[in-house]
């Protein structure tokens, strides 16, 4: 059934055509990939923060030092595909790697 919206009516009220329910139930799918994708993106950087961590404590160990400014230069770089936001994305990630250590 189709019908058709109020005249003046607001495009995020409640679906009323089959069109906005057609595009609701993509937003939907897509919100739904989006919270799959957030999931997996936090177990991953999880998983970085635990191997950079054990890599910082293992050159510790061996009287190395804490940071590496050419790895560090190497995942920037890496990251700035994605523009300054990607850097800053990088440098997140760099500062997780280093937890207490790094304050
Ligand atoms: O590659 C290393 O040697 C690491 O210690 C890992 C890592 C990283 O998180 O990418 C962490 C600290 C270093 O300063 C450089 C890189």
């Amino acid at each position: 059934m189709t019908t058709r919206a109020p005249e003046g009516a607001e495009h995020d009220e409640e679906p009323v055509s089959d069109v906005d329910t057609a595009e609701t139930a993509d937003v939907d799918q897509l919100r739904d990939e989006i919270d799959w994708l957030d999931d997996e993106i936090l177990r991953l950087i999880k998983r970085r923060v635990d191997v950079s961590r054990r890599i910082g404590a293992a050159r510790m160990a061996a009287g190395g030092t804490r940071i590496v400014y050419n790895r560090e230069m190497d995942v920037l770089t890496r990251y700035g595909e994605l523009g300054p936001e990607g850097r800053q994305l990088a440098m997140a990630l760099l500062n997780l790697g280093r937890g207490r250590l790094g304050r």
